[in-house]
């Protein structure tokens, strides 16, 4: 699982297709990508979530789910993606098995008193750093401080992801307040080549990581 550059899905200009976005995006480097589809029907969200895993599974990307459990149930090796007021993690291990991805975001440092919550994901994501136009309804946003509050507090073997805000000239910056990865929607998602966007957004967190390694 390379957490490096996570995608979640988002609106795609008009006339783009989502599934060729994701799949340009994957092309470019993002290796984990979440198809999170708000307002589809259950029955859609099943449908393209078996297309997008299909179309992405020859890249070997790692594919996840937004909220939506049956979605993920019904994708062969499909994860998931939950936050606080969602499914419990641990619920979601029981139901999914231990080789599925499952990510929790965190919108409250008490959320880490939850050790099976803990227990039961793959990576926490900080959520959100910044504010955003793309996820209104978000808790307060961490900042940078907070990003290295939460990598103080969470065990240094979990990955620790940030989203929120993020795109190539503040990417860096999370980087190196603790994040081991960064999760974008827009910065991908709306840009005109997401292929470029990716291979930037990879570029960029790879030179901060192996900065980062190097102190
Ligand atoms: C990678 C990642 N991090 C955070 C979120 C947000 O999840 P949540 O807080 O449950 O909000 P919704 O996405 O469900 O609106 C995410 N989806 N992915
Ligand atoms: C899904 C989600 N969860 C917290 S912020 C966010 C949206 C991030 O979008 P962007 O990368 O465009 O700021
Ligand atoms: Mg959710």
């Amino acid at each position: 699982m390379d957490l490096r550059l996570y995608l979640v899905s988002g609106d795609v200009p008009l006339g783009s297709d989502l599934i060729d976005v994701l799949e340009q995006a994957a092309l470019g480097g993002a290796a984990t990508i979440q198809l999170r589809l708000k307002g589809a029907s259950p029955a859609e969200r099943v449908r393209r979530a078996a297309e997008a895993a299909e179309r992405l599974a020859p890249i070997g990307t790692t594919f996840v789910v937004n909220d939506d459990i049956d979605a993920a149930l019904a994708v062969e090796g499909a994860g998931l993606h939950v936050g606080p007021d969602d499914l419990h993690p641990a619920a979601a291990r029981e139901a999914l098995g231990p080789d599925r991805v499952i990510g929790w975001s965190l919108h409250d440092l008490a959320q880490l008193d939850d050790a099976e919550a803990l227990a039961a994901s793959d990576y926490l994501a900080v959520s959100p750093v910044w504010p955003t136009p793309t996820k209104p309804d978000t808790t307060a946003p961490w900042g940078l401080d907070g990003v290295r509050r939460l990598r103080d507090a969470v065990p240094p073997e979990v990955p620790l992801l940030a989203i929120g805000g993020i795109d190539a000239t503040n990417a860096a910056s999370v980087i190196d307040a603790g994040a081991d990865g960064i999760c974008v929607v827009s910065a991908i998602c709306a840009a005109p080549d997401p292929y470029g966007a990716a291979i930037g957004l990879r570029r960029v967190v790879d030179a901060a990581l192996d900065e980062r390694s190097m102190r």
